[in-house]
């Protein structure tokens, strides 16, 4: 059975209160049923998320873009999965390639960060991704295998767990990795949750993002175990991001 799709908007460090009127818009469209067949995530940034989750109201789910290991402490600077959950969050982030390149988090980081986020009662979704490098090198699969591995917990489960792959070298380029390659690398990482994870395996999201428009959308959430986006900067324009949930298919 095909899993139902999910279109997520991951707005990065971008977004004051005006931005709230963006959220608003996505409601609609989600209150409206003109998006019914899909389900819709915004990832605002930290400072937006309880008003984010006050103007989201029912339908439209709301997600951090990142929570601590630890659930309180002198962590200066940062936000815990209970701090996500408690502004009313249902989804959070970990392993964004920003994160792992940008904050040296490792594979182990992200799987204590997913632990974290469970134990608050939110969804983690799990970024992985190959970068230019490790792709010029052919070690793309390799790469995804480990990632794959090392930041899932044997805990997670479809229900907690959306995994969400992200070419490093898509992301914000405008370039995308042909048809055959994501479908090529959706086919593998769902093979790898089936060895793990038994039939189950089959119900994981496994979302697709890099450079994900409301042009490219339709053909690239047709692609087989794609199971939605993740979306960067086309999630910041309510009409783009609305589009781009529009262009997934009825099934
Ligand atoms: O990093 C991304 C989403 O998490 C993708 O960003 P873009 O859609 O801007 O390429």
């Amino acid at each position: 059975m095909a899993v139902r799709k999910l279109i997520a908007g991951n707005w990065k460090m971008n977004g004051l209160k005006a931005g709230l009127a963006e959220i608003a818009a996505v409601r609609d469209a989600v209150e409206s049923g003109s998006t019914a067949h899909v389900d819709v995530l915004l990832c605002p940034p930290a400072t937006l998320l309880a008003a984010a989750c006050e103007t989201a109201a029912t339908g439209l789910a709301i997600g951090g873009q990142d929570c601590h290991t630890a659930q309180s402490g002198a962590f200066t600077g940062d936000i815990s999965a209970a701090m996500v959950a408690d502004s009313g969050a249902s989804h959070v982030l970990v392993g964004h390639s920003e994160r792992r390149t940008l904050h040296g988090e490792d594979d182990a980081t992200v799987r204590a960060k997913a632990q974290a986020a469970w134990n608050a009662g939110l969804v983690a979704v799990v970024c992985i991704g190959e970068t230019q490098a490790e792709r010029d090198a052919g070690t793309t699969l390799q790469v995804l295998e480990r990632q794959l591995r090392e930041s899932l917990a044997d805990e997670a489960t479809a229900a907690n767990c959306t995994v969400a792959y992200e070419p490093v070298w898509a992301i914000g380029t405008g370039l995308t990795p042909t048809v055959d390659d994501v479908a090529d690398a959706h086919r593998f990482m769902r093979e790898k949750l089936v060895e793990r994870f038994g039939e189950s395996g089959a119900d994981f999201r496994i979302l697709y993002g890099g450079s994900v428009k409301p042009d490219n959308a339709a053909e690239l959430l047709s692609v087989a175990n794609v199971d939605g986006a993740l979306v960067g900067g086309a999630s910041l324009k309510s009409a783009d991001f609305i589009a781009i949930c529009k262009a997934v298919r009825a099934e």
